[in-house]
């Protein structure tokens, strides 16, 4: 299969498996502008054209969010595509606090490859926060998100310098540092 019909292939997929999600904002946005929009970060301001980080952004929660197995990703998209959703996959079974805590801890450790997606990630969902406050969010709990987003951060650093300056811009304008 050519590079192309593998991106839509894998485009294709995610949207599948994402179908019935929508984000948390008020517009009730599909799920699926998500991880396109991780991936475009990647393409068209990380300068990314390696096309396994591309379907693995495409693909990056659909392990944690549906009912998708890694089995499943390997046996369509390969290994290699497989080990990196699996490195930004956070275990849905352990409290959110530890979940957390564990990406902060697991970040450094990370693949390069893994390591951009999870930039692009952030990158994403701090502008989302930005554009629009999730259902049910305190202005609190999204200060509280910018802080813990900054701490993963720190944590790639020395991965992508287009992606982590715009994420050191939108951590200065909301005053947070270490
Ligand atoms: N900013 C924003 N986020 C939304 C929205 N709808 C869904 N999300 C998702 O919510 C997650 C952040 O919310 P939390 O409450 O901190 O995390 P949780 O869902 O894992 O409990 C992100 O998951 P993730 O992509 O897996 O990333 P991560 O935060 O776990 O690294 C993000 O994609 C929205 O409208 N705005
Ligand atoms: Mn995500």
């Amino acid at each position: 299969m050519s590079e192309v019909a593998l991106l839509l292939e894998t485009t294709h997929f995610a949207a599948e498996k994402h179908k019935t999600q929508r984000r948390k904002d008020v517009e009730k946005t599909p799920y699926i502008n998500h991880p396109i929009g991780v991936a475009r970060i990647l393409s068209h301001e990380a300068g990314i054209s390696d096309i396994t980080v591309l379907q693995a952004a495409l693909l990056h929660d659909t392990v944690e969010d549906t009912d998708t197995t890694f089995q499943e990703i390997e046996e369509k998209f390969g290994l290699e595509v497989r080990k990196i959703v699996e490195e930004v996959t956070d275990d849905k079974s352990l409290p959110r606090l530890v979940r957390k805590r564990l990406q902060i801890q697991h970040a450094p450790h990370c693949s390069h490859k893994a390591k951009l997606v999870k930039l692009a990630d952030k990158l994403y969902n701090l502008r989302d926060l930005n554009r629009s406050t999730p259902n049910g969010w305190s202005a609190q709990r999204v200060q509280e998100y910018f802080q813990w987003a900054f701490l993963v951060v720190k944590g790639l650093r020395g991965t992508n310098p287009a992606m982590e300056q715009s994420l050191e811009q939108l951590f200065i304008q909301k005053g947070v540092t270490a």
